[in-house]
């Protein structure tokens, strides 16, 4: 087999061309995932939705049902990630969520709520690679995570408004959590997307990282910390840091998914939508 496998080692992360006899598959049969194990039962997820990982109900679904597997499977560590080297993921499939029935909106924004409450709510270290552009819910994806590490001279952001709609508001709390209130307000009214450096500065991402492969070793590196750590204890720490948020939408995701359907079929957002498409289209032709 010809593709990268990521080894993680003691030593720190090895890029290798071939597959190693030590890394094994998760069992699963997914279209839009690769999932690696290593020696240690660390997990890497690698979003592989060309061409840029927008977030359709498969894939959300691939990654609902890993992250399940991995809690099976006593999993100590996951690093998710992507095959691109230009993007992380550019959020939730656009073409999902425009012109589409309120049922395919729903069962979209309902199965990202899935992932909200697995992910941010999973027993493991949970760390994003972030190796690419990374905007609304490419960006949400690494703030369910504990921890993110970002190739530099890319952009991330929940730019929602620049779209017609704004950021839920699970998705709100989430962002003023991590890079507080003030922050968090002016970055999500005005549709912000910040470069690398700019999202290290207000801690968007935790560290900056000059390629993939030290993405990989910087995020091996921090599930490393935890090494002499007792996992029963970490997680009780880390549930009882997440648990409002958790119950919130555990308890409203029908709710929330309802809001956000009535959000998204409004004429306007529909228009903004439409308009929105035009100019990263006209972007894309003015580059050629
Ligand atoms: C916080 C609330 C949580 C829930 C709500 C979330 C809402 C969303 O997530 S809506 C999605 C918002 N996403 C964006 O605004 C990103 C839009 N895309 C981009 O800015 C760029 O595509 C990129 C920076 C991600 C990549 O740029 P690049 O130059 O490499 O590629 P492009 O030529 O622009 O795109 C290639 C191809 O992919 C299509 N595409 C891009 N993004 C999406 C998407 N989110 N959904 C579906 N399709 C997408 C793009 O139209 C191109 O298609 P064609 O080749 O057919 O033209």
């Amino acid at each position: 087999m010809s593709s990268y496998v990521y080894k993680t080692t003691r030593r720190g992360v090895l890029l290798a061309k071939t597959v190693s006899y030590q890394v094994r598959l998760c069992s699963g049969n997914f279209r839009h995932l690769e999932v690696l194990k290593d020696e240690n039962n660390v997990a890497i997820v690698t979003m592989k939705r060309a061409p840029v990982n927008s977030l359709n109900t498969e894939l959300l679904t691939e990654i609902s049902s890993v992250l399940t597997d991995l809690e099976e499977t006593k999993c100590s560590g996951m690093i998710l990630t992507s095959f691109s080297d230009k993007v992380f993921c550019s959020g939730l499939d656009i073409y999902e969520i425009f012109k589409s029935k309120p049922s395919a909106i729903g069962t979209s924004f309902s199965t990202l709520l899935e992932v909200f409450i697995k992910l941010y709510g999973s027993t493991f270290p949970t760390v994003a690679a972030i190796t690419g552009h990374a905007p609304a819910g490419g960006c949400v994806l690494g703030l369910f995570c504990e921890y993110r590490i970002m190739v530099q001279n890319f952009k991330i952001g929940l730019n929602e408004d620049q779209l017609g709609f704004n950021a839920p508001s699970p998705i709100v709390k989430l962002m003023i959590n991590t890079i507080g209130h003030r922050n968090a307000e002016l970055a999500l009214t005005s549709g912000r997307l910040f470069t690398t450096s700019q999202a290290l500065q207000v801690g968007l991402v935790d560290e900056i990282a000059k390629d993939r492969t030290e993405a990989f070793e910087k995020a091996d590196g921090f599930l490393r910390r935890f090494e002499m750590i007792p996992p029963l204890a970490r997680n009780f720490t880390k549930q009882s840091m997440r648990r409002a948020l958790l119950q919130d939408v555990t308890i409203n995701r029908e709710k929330y998914t309802e809001g956000f359907v009535s959000m998204i079929s409004l004429h306007e957002v529909q228009q903004s939508i439409a308009a929105y498409l035009d100019n990263l289209k006209n972007k894309k032709r003015n580059a050629h």
